[in-house]
């Protein structure tokens, strides 16, 4: 049977195809996206907790200024304004000090934003009401803080700043500022944020760039480049968490331990290149068994590969690895030097922490499915034997 390869092409990692596909929309695919928001969540926490601090001091310590700068009957309206829109910032500061709901995290910062927006516009427009020369350019900081310190992505700093610029205007109307003078200021602060908004963008670009290469660094540190299953390093991290979850929830965990029968001979008969691709096809096989969430195919040695099976009574491994011989079998490739069939054929070795029996540990599961391979190579290989 001709064998054709089903090697993992460059660019199948999700990550390298969004990588190539590019992103300039500021968009990952679905299921990307959605990792990548959840990790900015998480990062974001912490970033947001040292912004909020410094725009809610900045905030009251403007306060001074309206103090020193605005007739003196304005200071109480524009005190007023100040702690209303301290109220809410407050609440994100509630939410970012207990680090539970991630989800609000994003709608209360964006809330808080616009909350300070409008509020510094109403300061500003209670100012121009009495004096056109009130300052206004502080504005501009508020709309830099959603571009670069509120951890926001850019279209929601942009909505933000629109909320903002729109609230500005409508004050400014309302305290009869001249239309020129208007205008003025409103070219202002849109070049402001046109800058910002350009910053925002850059910074978001490569944000989203070294999320999707330090994934794809990761995924391929823990890949076997030849079958695309896990490698070694990642078995033996994953064998290690899988038997302490094991042990806390009082679950089965099984190992089956495969190794290719007679592959030296067929390297040597069929060359070494035939000999990966039958290495790929049997992990085709290995991957089928290991399709929950928890459990992992992976290629532990040269021709040698394992499973792990969480939370599977030992029947059922048993059963799970007797469909694996067959299934490898099943793959029909011819092996004219084998003594034990005409086919390519595996044995495998099963090993199963029973959770009611006490245990020596994760390396001492695997020595045991490799003292069971060991017999299923002495027993006349092509089957499985369990300890
Ligand atoms: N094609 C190929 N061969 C490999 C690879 N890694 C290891 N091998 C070969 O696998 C063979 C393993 O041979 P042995 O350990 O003697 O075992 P065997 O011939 O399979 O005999 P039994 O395991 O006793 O049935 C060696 O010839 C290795 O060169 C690989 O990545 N590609």
């Amino acid at each position: 049977m001709e064998i054709v390869s089903k090697k993992p092409a460059e660019g199948e990692s999700a990550y390298a195809r969004q990588l190539l596909a590019g992103f300039g929309n500021l968009r990952f695919t679905a299921t990307l996206e959605d990792e990548f928001r959840d990790q900015q969540r998480h990062i974001n926490v912490k970033l947001l907790r040292t912004s909020l601090l410094v725009g809610l001091c900045l905030w009251l310590l403007f306060g001074v200024s309206d103090w020193l700068m605005a007739p003196s009957e304005l200071f109480i309206p524009m005190l007023v304004v100040r702690v209303l829109v301290a109220v809410p910032m407050l609440g994100l500061g509630y939410l970012l000090w207990r680090g539970r709901d991630l989800l609000l995290l994003t709608p209360m910062t964006m809330l808080s934003l616009v909350l300070v927006g409008l509020g510094a516009s109403a300061v500003v427009g209670l100012g121009h009401s009495r004096d056109i020369h009130y300052p206004y350019e502080g504005l501009l900081l508020v709309c830099m803080a959603g571009f670069f310190l509120a951890g926001l992505r850019l279209n929601e700093a942009l909505l933000c700043a629109a909320v903002t610029l729109l609230g500005f205007t409508a004050f400014e109307v309302w305290a009869g500022l001249p239309m020129g003078m208007l205008l003025a200021n409103l070219l202002f602060l849109l070049s402001g944020n046109v800058i910002g908004a350009v910053g925002c963008y850059l910074l978001e670009y490569k944000t989203r760039e070294q999320f999707l290469t330090l994934r794809l660094n990761r995924e391929l540190a823990e890949q076997d480049a030849l079958t695309g299953l896990s490698n070694r390093r990642s078995f033996d991290a994953h064998l290690e968490t899988l038997w302490q979850q094991a042990e806390r929830d009082g679950r089965g965990l099984s190992v089956l331990l495969c190794d290719v029968d007679h592959f030296k001979s067929y390297n040597d008969h069929y060359g070494h290149a035939a000999g990966d691709l039958v290495l790929q096809r049997i992990a085709e096989v290995l991957q089928e068994a290991a399709r929950r969430p928890l459990d992992m195919a992976a290629r532990v040695g040269g021709e040698e590969f394992a499973v792990l099976l969480y939370d599977t009574e030992p029947a059922d491994a048993q059963r799970l690895g007797s469909l694996v011989v067959e299934g490898v079998r099943g793959l029909g490739i011819s092996h004219a030097l084998s003594v034990t069939s005409q086919l390519v054929t595996i044995s495998v070795g099963l090993a199963s922490r029973q959770h009611e029996k006490p245990q020596d540990g994760a390396q001492a599961l695997l020595a045991q499915a490799d003292r069971a391979l060991y017999r299923a190579k002495d027993s006349g290989r092509n089957q499985l034997q369990r300890i």
